[in-house]
């Protein structure tokens, strides 16, 4: 415990989060694959062992299930969605029905409405640079257009939605559902992670104090402007024939015989929608162009493979339909390799979400020869696992051929085949994240179109030797000033 509040107090803008620095100071930068958080009340295992982690999402998955307190916790702000509701029958149901917003078709839509709105807001900063509006926070700035982009998925609207009034240190202010949201994620990590409340469970479902009690009322805000969005959606679509209905992620709740009678339902569902998406891709997408800006090679040879497939010596000549036929489910899977690999390996050098939530095992079971016994939290660090040196020999260097068989770099230390659970951003098993393939998918489609816009120059000296955290559990997020050029 003293180590930790020693730990807390070091706290800086390079700071990585809590948990990580605290292991690290503990265990003198080496954590081990295996380690026992005596922070909780019976320990929390943080687990790092690629072995360990593939048996649990394979042969030992069905012992496997979310922390039930994380469920407790989170009740009043995420309910009965699926993120943290026990792998029961009803959740394997919900999430049947929730997958079907993926479907490859409705999946198509949603993207090509993303890239027809991101390609217009990038036409928009280039007329800012043009006139000399050339500085920007690069989170702030991508965080923008991702959030552009889950609103339009989710609740298919393309205008800025009326800000919302956020309570924080008994202040008032208007925020952005986006913003609001980040904020509101930070305030409930940081109620979840305190350590007076991990050490008493019985405070599990109450909110204590101002701070808390300021983020039940945010809570409750967010809940209510996503109850009337339903309700002006049911009766908007009360007017239209059944073609003319948008596919978005409401709308298909509001056509599911499983939610479309429960409105509270759709709320927790569009809420884990929301808050699984929005942090997690802004920060895979702006971490992406710091580590493309910090590795020119990188970024030239992503540069080429786009005038590869368009077959054009120029860049800046392709237009919007033609990023939208290039950019589709279909040529995806045949073209962008190079992308593909840049996508991997960023998503491998720093995870968006660095860490899994707390897992258990429903009885007793044996791991590889260990014993793990029953309801003992259980995390797996994706950021230790993904740097581990012997998996990834420079696991700091940003090298996307880790991923092309054929090349040297595909192997481990020993020069043997990687083992399958060394990259793991999604968790595994049945509890991996729903939002896979389209967060993957909607990476791939953004990449490009920035990088074929702008470059990046980072203005902060430091920051050019080593960048801010961010993501989920890296709180405070820093601002990441860069300027813009047009390519
Ligand atoms: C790069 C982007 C993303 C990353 C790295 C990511 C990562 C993860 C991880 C690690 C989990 C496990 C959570 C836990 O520890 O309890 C998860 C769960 C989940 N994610 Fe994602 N996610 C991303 C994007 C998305 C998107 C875009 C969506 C939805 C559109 C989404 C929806 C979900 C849902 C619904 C779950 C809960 C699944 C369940 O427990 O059955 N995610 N995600």
């Amino acid at each position: 415990m003293l180590t930790f509040l020693k730990v807390l107090k070091t706290q800086d803008e390079f700071w990585e989060d809590s948990h990580y620095e605290y292991l690290k100071h503990a265990f003198n930068n080496e954590i081990p694959p295996y380690v026992i958080d005596f922070r909780f009340p019976k320990g929390m295992l943080v687990i790092t062992d690629p072995d360990f982690i593939f048996e649990s999402y394979t042969t030992k998955n069905k012992f496997f299930d979310k922390y039930p307190r994380s469920y407790t916790i989170n009740k009043k702000n995420l309910g009965e969605s699926i993120l943290f509701t026990p792998s029961d029958e009803v959740w394997a149901q919900k999430r049947k029905h929730l997958s079907s917003a993926f479907y490859k078709d409705k999946m198509q839509q949603q993207l090509n409405s993303i890239m027809s709105t991101i390609y217009d807001t990038i036409q928009e900063t280039i007329q800012q640079i043009k006139q000399g509006q050339d500085e920007l926070d690069l989170n702030e700035y991508i965080g923008k257009m991702i959030l552009k982009a889950v609103q339009i998925c989710i609740f298919g609207v393309h205008e800025q939605l009326e800000n919302l009034p956020f309570i924080q240190n008994g202040k008032t202010e208007l925020l952005s559902i986006g913003v609001m949201m980040n904020r509101i994620v930070s305030q409930n990590i940081k109620r979840s992670s305190n350590i007076f409340r991990i050490n008493f469970e019985i405070l599990d479902q109450y909110f204590v104090g101002k701070a808390e009690k300021e983020l039940e009322q945010n809570n409750l805000t967010l809940r209510r402007f996503i109850f009337d969005m339903i309700n002006q959606r049911r009766q908007k679509n009360k007017a239209l024939k059944p073609e003319e209905i948008h596919h978005d992620f409401l709308n298909m709740l509001l056509q599911d015989d499983l939610f479309k009678d429960n409105d509270s339902l759709m709320v927790d569902e569009c809420s884990t929608f929301m808050l699984a998406a929005t942090q997690t891709t802004t920060t895979a997408l702006s971490n992406l162009f710091f580590y493309l800006t910090k590795n020119e090679t990188v970024k030239t040879n992503v540069r080429n493979e786009i005038k590869d497939i368009f077959g054009k010596k120029l860049i800046s000549q392709i237009s919007k339909e033609e990023w939208l036929q290039k950019l589709s489910l279909d040529e995806m899977s045949n073209q962008w390799n190079y992308l593909c690999m840049v996508v991997q390996e960023n998503l491998r050098i720093e995870p968006p979400a660095r860490r899994c939530t707390p897992q258990i095992v429903t009885e007793d079971v044996e791991i590889l020869g260990k014993k793990i016994p029953k309801g003992i939290p259980i995390v797996f660090h994706f950021l230790v696992l993904q740097r581990n040196a012997k998996e990834w020999p420079e696991p700091f260097k940003f090298i996307p051929e880790r991923f092309d068989p054929s090349s040297k770099h595909f192997l481990n230390a020993e020069g043997k085949k990687r083992k399958p659970a060394s990259f793991s951003p999604f968790l595994g098993g049945r509890r991996i994240c729903l939002g896979k393939t389209f967060a993957e998918n909607v990476i791939k489609c953004i990449a490009p179109l920035i990088v074929s816009s702008f470059d990046f120059e980072i203005l902060k000296p430091e920051h050019q030797q080593r960048k801010p955290p961010n993501g989920v559990f890296a709180e405070p997020v820093y601002p990441m000033k860069v300027r813009l050029y047009e390519q």
